[in-house]
């Protein structure tokens, strides 16, 4: 397999016609490629001179008093001779470093969304390459012209695109960068000229909508485009656009490669129809779901409040998720699970026909998890014997696995790199799919399930609910109940609990917060018990984060050890995004986006302030990841401060002389902080929340403080702005991308209780849905790591340096 890699050896650099110029995308793996691509050719490796492309990323020793301490630093390109030791790599991606294509394991061909390749449905492992960095680089960039072209229809992001293109570009040293006005007809049509471009032009683009370059479809045949590149002497084309923009760009390589041209042709899928294979999903169709889901609303509103009653109540079944609309046609096939949503009462008599007899079972979804403990799988014993292949419709097989980790890392030094040994071995560890099983294990009709929503708030809290209770009418249970007000509720005799059905949660998920009310502290695990014994409770979903599934699998213990047939499912919320194992919490996309209007607000007024100075404060008590994100979505952070990262406020490398250097250069900055950062400047407060969270100083207004003092001791004019958006940006309703994520978390959760789990939390991982044992998630907060792409992309974008 070695002999098909794009390999860059000791001593050589990479020819044009020979490498991953050649072939951008590659698959490897059981000596298996992806249908419809070429055989790989073997890369033929011309000698040329090392070059070694030495950046420092975490920790440059920069002079901030000299104004091109940037170019001379993060950005330098230092060549030497010969290939870097592994102790070198930092922050680069090894170029062997692969990322696995298919992350599901299918028991059965016939398990609902089953890809397999064979019959048997073998697992193949298929490799594609890791983006990042190099450490060694092919172009010299002082001899680059790179241009950019857009085409095809307008999609959110192309703007934001072209922005970080052209920052990059200038990181690396690039002098010459070009727009191309109008997509590939700006190479033919005379009257439009090139559009020199750098950070300053591209600097707010982002903020508006379209595209700076303009689009169109149409346009010069591919030999008059390289015919124009090569009059351009372009040695970089950087294309957005859709499958057909992408066949252009495909069509433009294989022509520089015959002309052997030295010349990169890169692509950035951009369509808002999310129709590109292989990929999770292309930039803008998030946007586009979030304004479609606008649409939806405007229209159910007109429905229920302007039409006839008929119409508002047809739509008020349809108002969140159009397609369960198009289920209701009476002539619309459905089978297996899918019939179960519109054939409510036929599909739950159906469920019960064929319970099984398994015990609800333990948290136990690890499997040959190296670093995580070995576990169990779940083994089921069913009445009637295991269904046949043909039978399965829509259902999840018990046996389908998903795994957890898809990078294989080359090093242990690789940018990022997680490895479990010093050999960076790759180690397979398999969690467990969620969804719809067959053979369920509570029969609906005796069940009586609760949900409790703890910890602080979070959006998407009401989308949860929402959901859970329509799942669990889908199943055809009766008896659904909120405990109000957290844990507390179980046992404060002055709060009811609040039976719940479609009709109360209908339209819950517009507003934000949690219909049934949060808290912290509460009763014992005992009294938790007991009162949900008296109240005959025997499916629990228990919304919140780690202290809420502490006592989530606390609950799950105790009911054990009294024998008691209950099913207690978490499901994951924190803002923070500081849950392991998941590629994020509910809540965390909305409050990213809510975060990233109060950046622009501090922006704005820095920006528009004589010398002003932004600071802006977001939640994350144990980990910054709101507070990288949104920098990284603004594009207006210069200073992202977490507590992952430690810092200086004062000395040469401290943030106070880097806000000068920034009034000087720039004009105004502005300082995005996490509220776990910087605690060791401040008091210890010594007092805790009624769950026991240590309650932390605050940051922001000691920046805020420190900031004015300091200018003022220099005597330097400086106007500083403190914005603490706290609360706003997790009070509010989710958006449209949380909606989904809480919405299939819910249908999840339920599937999980009936399925006959216990103990276990359910999670989005690789982009599918699993559910993990609650300890495993819970066993520390997750954090950013400082050497992940994640921080370093941060870094990238805000230009900072290190402050220590
Ligand atoms: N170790 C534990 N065992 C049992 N219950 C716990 C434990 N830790 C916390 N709890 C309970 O869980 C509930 C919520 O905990 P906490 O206030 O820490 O919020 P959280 O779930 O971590 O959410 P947030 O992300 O908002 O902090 C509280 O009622 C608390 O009493
Ligand atoms: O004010 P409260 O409810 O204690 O919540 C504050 C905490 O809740 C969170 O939003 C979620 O854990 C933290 O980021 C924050 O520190
Ligand atoms: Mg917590």
């Amino acid at each position: 397999m070695d002999a098909l890699l794009p390999m860059i050896k000791p001593g050589l650099v990479h020819s044009p016609s020979s490498t991953l110029l050649d072939h951008p995308l590659l698959f490897f793996g059981s000596g298996r490629m992806v249908k419809n691509l070429n055989p790989i050719r073997i890369p033929k490796i011309t000698k040329v001179k090392a070059e070694a492309h030495k950046q420092v990323s975490t920790a440059p020793s920069i002079d901030f008093s000299d104004p091109d301490w940037k170019s001379k630093t993060s950005v330098s390109l230092d060549f030497a001779e010969g290939y870097p030791s592994d102790e070198e790599w930092h922050g680069y991606i090894n170029n062997n470093d692969r990322v696995l294509l298919k992350v599901i394991r299918y028991s059965s061909s016939t398990s609902a969304g089953a890809e397999c390749i064979d019959p048997g449905c073998t697992w193949v492992e298929q490799w594609v390459h890791r983006a990042g960095p190099r450490e060694k680089i092919y172009f010299k960039p002082e001899e680059v012209k790179a241009a950019i072209v857009t085409c095809g229809g307008l999609c959110p992001g192309l703007n934001d695109v072209i922005r970080q293109i052209v920052i990059t570009l200038e990181i690396y040293g690039v002098k010459k960068i070009v727009g191309i006005p109008f997509g590939y007809r700006g190479f033919s049509d005379k009257s439009l000229a090139e559009m020199p471009l750098s950070r300053k032009v591209v600097q707010n683009i982002h903020l508006s909508g379209g595209s700076l370059l303009g689009v169109s479809r149409g346009g010069p045949s591919v030999s008059e485009i390289v015919d124009s590149m090569e009059e351009r002497g372009i040695t970089m084309l950087f294309v957005l656009g859709g499958n057909g923009t992408h066949a252009g760009a495909n069509a433009i390589h294989e022509e520089c490669n015959k002309r052997r041209l030295k010349v990169a042709i890169v692509g950035v899928p951009k369509t808002i129809d999310n129709d590109i294979l292989l990929m999770d999903k292309t930039f803008g169709f998030d946007t586009a779901v979030e304004e479609a889901q606008r649409a939806i609303n405007s229209a159910y509103i007109e429905d229920v409040l302007i039409n006839s009653p008929g119409v508002g109540e047809n739509s008020t079944l349809s108002s969140g998720y159009i397609t369960v609309d198009s289920r209701q046609s009476p002539n619309h096939k459905l089978s297996g699970w899918a019939s179960v949503f519109r054939l409510n009462t036929v599909s739950s008599s159906k469920i019960v026909s064929i319970l099984s007899v398994c015990a609800v079972r333990g948290g136990s979804g690890l499997e040959g998890a190296k670093e995580l403990g070995s576990s169990t799988s779940v083994s089921l014993d069913f009445a009637e014997g295991y269904p046949s292949d043909e039978e399965w419709h829509g259902y999840i097989n018990n046996n389908d696995r998903l795994l957890l980790k898809v990078i294989r890392y080359s090093s242990s030094t690789s940018a990022g790199a997680e490895c479990i040994d010093p050999d960076c071995t790759w180690v397979e560890q398999w969690v467990h799919r969620a969804g719809p099983r067959e053979k369920i294990y509570f029969k609906p009709e005796e069940v009586k399930a609760a949900i409790v929503t703890c910890g602080g708030l979070c959006p998407g809290l009401n989308d949860v609910i929402r959901q859970i209770v329509i799942t669990l009418e889908i199943y055809g249970v009766k008896k659904i109940v909120g405990i109000p007000f957290g844990y507390r509720g179980f046992s404060d005799k002055s709060l009811a609990e609040m039976p719940l059905s479609r009709k109360v949660v209908q339209n819950i998920h517009l507003s934000g917060g949690s219909l049934l009310g949060v808290s912290r502290g509460g009763p014992s695990v005992s009294e938790i018990l007991d009162s949900m014994e008296e109240r005959g409770i025997t499916m629990l979903f228990v919304l919140g984060g780690n202290g809420t599934h502490a006592g989530a699998n606390a609950i799950h213990e105790e009911c054990n050890k009294r024998r008691l047939k209950v099913a207690v499912v978490g499901v994951p919320k924190t803002i923070d995004n500081d849950i392991l194992l998941m590629d994020k919490t509910f809540g965390f996309d909305t409050a990213v986006e809510e975060a990233q209007r109060a950046i622009n607000s501090a922006y704005i007024e820095a920006h528009s302030a004589y010398h002003g100075i932004g600071v802006v404060k977001l939640m994350g008590r144990s980990s910054g990841f709101i507070a990288m994100q949104a920098s990284l979505a603004s594009g207006q952070i210069d200073i992202c401060l977490i507590l992952e990262v430690p810092f200086n406020l004062h000395g040469p490398h401290g943030i106070l002389s880097h806000l000068k250097y920034l009034l000087e250069t720039k004009g105004s900055a502005v300082v995005c902080v996490a509220e776990g950062a910087g605690q060791v400047f401040l008091e210890k407060i010594n007092a805790a929340d009624a769950s026991g969270n240590i309650i932390l100083g605050d940051i922001g207004v000691h920046i805020q403080q420190e900031t004015k003092k300091y200018f003022k001791g220099i005597g330097f004019p400086a106007d500083v702005k403190y914005i603490d958006p706290t609360y706003m940006i997790r009070a509010c309703r989710a958006n449209a991308s949380d909606g989904i994520l809480c919405t299939v978390l819910g249908q999840n959760a339920v599937h999980g209780a009936f399925a006959g789990y216990s103990g276990i939390t359910v999670g989005i991982c690789n982009t599918h849905f699993v559910y993990f044992p609650i300890p495993e998630v819970i066993a520390q907060p997750k954090v950013v790591d400082p050497n992940s792409r994640m921080w370093h992309r941060c870094l990238t974008s805000t230009g900072q340096p290190d402050f220590v």
